[in-house]
């Protein structure tokens, strides 16, 4: 019946809230018997005409006191709910983010980011209402109806004995349709998620889609989606409503058939008038928890559903714990035969490249798109892991070296790197938390945006989601000041002045330059102008490093260097002619 006895083990801590919510819970049903009893006997008195003044007020007080007592123990039982809820939060949040840890900056190689944020927000979400709602129920409506057994059986065995015998009815009921809801809850989801992605994508290319009059086609193929979901989501709500349409009837058959045969055993004198209203009043109860249970069934499917895929998450195979740590006196980069090939694929897209990429000093890497040379930045920092031949930092395999000091010594900086929703400061100190206002704005100074933010609210300047109320060129020099705050031995910078203006592009190039003065910086870049200052060029063509030098050695070389700068030449010159 839905119990993952794996999960319940990981989240333990929760096993102590569950049984008290439980407990809580019996404690509110032995009050509400204590009052219908107390109850039942004041009416049988009345009934025969034997009550007397101070048993209405004894009435008064026992009912006063089941109620207050009731709501105490509903209060306490929901607020073992939200403690339990909370454990399981933290305890799965904090075990899928050490599994990350765990797993290096390559684990986007294994698992989707998108997956692993559905899982830690929504999954995990879904499981705080499986063991805050669900579990608890699960026990009390297995105690519920024993207890009431218990009590009702000294009065009339056999009507106490039919109550129970006609209360698993509804769990079989509920097994009856989940065979059938299984199938139709997984079309469901995969109609929900299809969905959504398309949603998403569309919105995103909406401009794209205005552009080139494909909106209308789209929301046509849209509206078809929306249909489709419409349809199953009516059969998923189909479903549930018959699924307590059955429940109910077994729920209130039952308690029919109780009072029936308390009224008969009444009739027949075997039990007293109290007795049988107290078998009538009470034989709801008897059905009331599990009928509750199965109203959270389907959140027990979810949960269910999800906890298959956090457990898919933390089962993958991690990498051995690794000591190593980088040198940062020593972070000279060498590549000896490195091959790449990218999982799920069979392409090997980096062959036999050689690299001596020197402490201090510009190295450059250049060639056409799709050459192979993001993915060099991305196994230097990590990103990509299982390449053959050989890849070092300072003498070691980057395979080798612990994750979080290859995080620490090597810094990415891409065209697109990412400014926080926050303000410039809490942006900058991301890169060093302790840093103090002169240090900020002498970077600030360096990538020459100081003057632009002082004339704004300086450090407290609001920078919304995205970097989006900056420019680009704006954002890649703030980029560029966290980057050289963070004072890391080596610095790739990839394609980090594409989409920006001249003027930017000059500025940023300066920094770099200075910045490799004194450390290790490997300069992507698809535009040849950029690299001439380097002291070394690697040249790549369709993964190969083809030829390498200083830019006049390349040129005099005549070769795809030389090929690359003249097409490029032309084409700057072309523009210029063209602005003419
Ligand atoms: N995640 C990936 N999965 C599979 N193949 C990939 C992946 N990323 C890149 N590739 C392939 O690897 C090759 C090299 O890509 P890479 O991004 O390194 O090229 P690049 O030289 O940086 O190109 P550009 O200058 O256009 O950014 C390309 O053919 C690309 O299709």
């Amino acid at each position: 019946m839905m119990i993952n006895k794996r999960l319940i083990q990981t989240v333990g801590e929760s096993k102590k809230y569950i049984a008290a919510g439980v407990l809580w819970q019996w404690c509110s049903l032995l009050a509400n018997v204590g009052m219908i009893f107390t109850i039942t006997w004041f009416l049988q008195r009345l009934f025969f005409e034997q009550a007397v003044r101070g048993d209405f007020l004894l009435v008064a007080v026992v009912c006063a006191a089941s109620l207050l007592l009731r709501y105490i123990c509903t209060r306490k039982a929901s607020d073992m709910s939200y403690l339990s809820a909370k454990a399981v939060k933290r305890t799965l949040r904090s075990q899928i983010f050490k599994k990350l840890l765990h797993l290096g900056p390559a684990y986007s190689q294994q698992v989707p980011t998108s997956e692993v944020v559905q899982i830690t927000v929504e999954g995990v979400d879904q499981l705080e209402t499986y063991f805050g709602a669900y579990l608890p129920q699960f026990f009390y409506s297995m105690l519920a109806p024993l207890t009431l057994f218990a009590v009702l059986a000294p009065i009339s065995l056999p009507s106490a004995i039919a109550l129970l015998v006609c209360v698993p009815l509804i769990p079989v009921s509920i097994a009856a349709v989940q065979t059938f809801a299984k199938k139709l809850l997984s079309r469901y989801w995969s109609q929900y998620t299809t969905l959504g992605d398309t949603f998403l994508e569309n919105l995103q290319g909406l401009t794209t889609l205005k552009i080139y009059r494909a909106d209308a086609y789209k929301n046509q193929q849209m509206n078809e989606e929306a249909e489709k979901f419409r349809k199953i989501t009516m059969r998923v709500l189909t479903m549930q409503l018959n699924s307590i349409t059955v429940m109910d009837l077994v729920a209130y058959g039952g308690a029919a058939l109780g009072v029936v045969l308390s009224v008969t055993r009444y009739r027949a004198g075997a039990v007293s008038l109290a007795g049988c209203l107290a078998i009538i009043l009470l034989s709801a109860d008897f059905f009331i928890p599990m009928r509750q249970l199965g109203s959270f069934f389907h959140i027990a499917m979810n949960g269910m559903a999800a906890s298959d895929k956090i457990f898919h998450l933390l089962d993958l195979p991690q990498p051995p714990p690794k000591h190593k740590t980088v040198d940062p006196c020593r972070c000279t980069v060498t590549c000896r035969n490195l091959c790449y090939t990218y999982a799920g694929t069979e392409r090997e897209v980096l062959h036999q490249v050689d690299m001596d990429i020197p402490a201090k000093g510009l190295t450059a890497v250049v060639g056409d798109s799709g050459c192979g040379k993001s993915t060099i930045a991305s196994i230097l920092t990590g990103r990509s892991s299982g390449y053959s031949g050989s890849a070092c930092i300072g003498g070691d395999e980057i395979a080798d070296l612990n994750a979080e000091s290859l995080l620490r010594s090597v810094v990415y900086v891409g065209h697109g790197s990412y400014l926080f929703a926050g303000t410039v400061r809490e942006n900058l100190q991301m890169a060093a938390p302790q840093a103090e206002d002169a240090q900020l704005w002498a970077v600030l100074e360096r990538a020459h945006i100081a003057d632009f933010l002082q004339a704004e609210q300086g450090l407290d300047t609001v920078i919304a989601e995205g970097g989006s109320n900056f420019s680009g060129g704006q954002c890649q020099r703030l980029a560029l000041a966290r980057a050289l705050l963070y004072d890391a031995a080596v610095y790739i910078f990839d394609e980090a002045t594409s989409n920006v203006d001249v003027e930017s592009e000059n500025d940023i190039m300066e920094q770099i330059v200075k910045l490799a003065e004194e450390k290790t910086v490997i300069l992507i870049s698809h535009r040849l102008a950029a690299v001439v200052p380097a002291q070394n060029i690697y040249v790549l063509q369709a993964g190969r490093v083809v030829e390498s030098g200083m830019h006049h050695q390349l040129l005099e070389r005549q070769g795809h260097y030389h090929a690359l700068w003249s097409a490029q030449q032309e084409l700057e010159m072309y523009g210029e002619g063209g602005i003419q």
